[in-house]
């Protein structure tokens, strides 16, 4: 499991493990894990440290202090270290000293060095950096893309804010990024996630003084593993569980057909399909009992998924007021989403999962789409708080959000967090930008509430749904476009890689 932790937290640790080393030790520490790490990167570009083109971007805070103590330590190894100074005057005294010391020197020419630069450090500023870069560090951050050098982020790119992942305005966009002490959240979402390229991890001693719940967490392979469903002898379809779908309808009969395929992929013994495309979806899937009438009148289910393609006829209206009337789990989606009421979904007793993407958050928000593609971690915990309900907030970085315990009944994931709190938010690591497909969150809907029903709680459920959807698209697509239908099909693959 990564796990980020928040700006606060992170500053409270430090000044607890502060107050027990020598002053800067903590500093030296970052500085030689950065070290280390552009060394490596500039023996894989270029074989050697001795010669390299070294450029250190410096604002006026401790996140210049690292690039430039860093910067020592590569100059002391050969390579040609260059300071750019943003904020001239207040540049971090101790780090000037040292790089000078080891031979490295204030560029004369910022665009001069930077366009021949092997390696550009980003130091301008990490997690005291607010509102984006200034209008001074424009063109230098640009003229750094630009000549082509490989751009190496301090703690996290400059612009990106710390605690949300949020960008105002223009950020750096790091090939790689080397953090201190913990992941930061806007590390691990977009848009911040995706300025910062390959992350590495910087161990400086603060884990013991970090809170042990983290702010968010990122599930791996190991952590999934553990929580999908495996039947065991005895298993019969309905101890297995089955999982009701309702969805598409005479306009989108696909979305029927998409959403049964990834239920059908998603570990419940058996797949209900209730709703106007049942030839088509046994045309596809004849495995699957298909229903005609109200899913309540359907048969036995332990968990729903509604919403795909329904439309917003008077039919289906009335199945989603029928599904949420059901004490199992309920997965809401698309067209469901649009005609489901607060009220009806926070009454509930069973848990709720609702999965929007942004331009349907927004709409259950009462904001613009603009502002929850910003503030994407905002957004989720707002809407799961809202409603009390487990909230899958889709994107290139889906997050999972818990309401605090006791908001909604049922919908509790034995989290160890703190009595009353809600748990960290989850954030999958696995997408692409080749699940942006037609049909591929039907895919979703149908395996996320396969997993209700084979008896996951909803947080683990959406979590581990993102994370093997990210990787089948992944797998399916090795490079090239996919179709939801292939996402579908990889499910099995995915899955076997994630227990294998
Ligand atoms: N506190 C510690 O013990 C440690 C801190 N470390 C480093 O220190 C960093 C935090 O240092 P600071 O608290 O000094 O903060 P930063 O260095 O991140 O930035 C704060 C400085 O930047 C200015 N600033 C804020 N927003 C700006 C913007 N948009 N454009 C330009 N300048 C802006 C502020 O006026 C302030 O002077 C971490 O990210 C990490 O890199 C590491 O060395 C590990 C130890
Ligand atoms: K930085």
């Amino acid at each position: 499991m990564r796990t980020a932790h928040s700006v606060d937290a992170v500053r409270n640790a430090e000044r607890e493990l502060m107050a027990r080393l020598p002053e800067g030790a903590l500093m030296k520490r970052a500085a030689a894990g950065l070290a280390t790490a552009c060394a490596g990167l500039l023996k894989d570009l270029l074989g050697r440290v001795y010669g390299a083109r070294v450029v250190l971007l410096v604002g006026s805070g401790d996140n210049g202090g690292d690039a430039l103590y860093a910067g020592a330590r590569l100059a002391r190894r050969g390579a040609g270290v260059r300071v750019v100074p943003l904020a001239p005057g207040r540049t971090h005294p101790g780090g000037l000293a040292a790089l000078l010391a080891a031979g490295g020197r204030v560029a004369e020419d910022p665009f001069e060095v930077l366009a021949t630069a092997d390696l550009v450090l980003d130091g301008i500023t990490g997690i005291g950096g607010h509102g984006g870069l200034r209008p001074d560090a424009l063109p230098v951050v640009r003229a750094a893309r630009g000549g082509g050098a490989m751009v190496v982020a301090v703690d996290l790119p400059s612009g990106v804010e710390a605690d949300s992942g949020e960008v105002t305005g223009e950020a750096v966009r790091a090939d790689a990024t080397v953090t201190f002490g913990t992941y930061k959240p806007g590390l691990l979402i977009d848009p911040g996630h995706e300025r910062a390229g390959a992350l590495r991890l910087v161990d400086i001693g603060l884990g013991p003084y970090l809170p042990s719940v983290p702010e968010l967490e990122a599930l791996q392979h190991a952590d999934v593993a553990r929580l999908l469903p495996v039947p065991v002898g005895e298993s019969d379809k309905y101890r297995r569980g089955v999982v009701g779908v309702v969805a598409g309808s005479a306009r989108y009969p696909g979305a029927a057909v998409l959403a049964v395929s990834g239920a059908l992929r998603g570990g419940a013994g058996a797949v209900r399909y209730v709703g106007p495309g049942g030839e088509a979806v046994l045309a596809r899937f004849p495995e699957t009992l298909v229903h005609e009438g109200p899913p309540s009148g359907a048969g036995r289910v332990q968990a729903w998924a509604v919403g795909p393609g329904l439309g917003d006829g008077s039919w289906a209206a009335a199945a989603v007021a029928d599904v949420l009337a059901a004490d199992v789990p309920v997965l809401v989606d698309a067209d469901g989403l649009r005609l489901l009421a607060e009220r009806t979904v926070r009454e509930r007793t069973a848990p709720t999962l609702l999965t929007p993407h942004a331009g349907e958050a927004a709409a259950l928000l009462g904001v613009d789409r603009e502002e929850v593609e910003a503030g994407r971690l905002a957004a989720v915990r707002e809407l799961a708080a809202r409603y009390g309900a487990t909230v899958l907030l889709k994107g290139s970085t889906t997050l999972v959000a818990e309401p605090a315990s006791g908001s909604a009944s049922g919908s509790a994931s034995g989290s160890a967090s703190e009595p009353g709190a809600a748990p960290p938010v989850r954030v999958n690591p696995t997408g692409t930008p080749w699940l942006a497909t037609a049909g591929s969150g039907d895919v979703l809907s149908g395996l996320a509430g396969s997993l209700l029903a084979a008896g996951l709680p909803a947080r683990d459920a959406a979590s581990a749904a993102a994370y093997l959807h990210g990787l089948s698209a992944r797998l399916a697509s090795r490079g090239a476009p996919v179709a939801a239908d292939d996402v579908a099909a990889w499910l099995p693959e995915a899955w076997r890689n994630v227990v294998g």
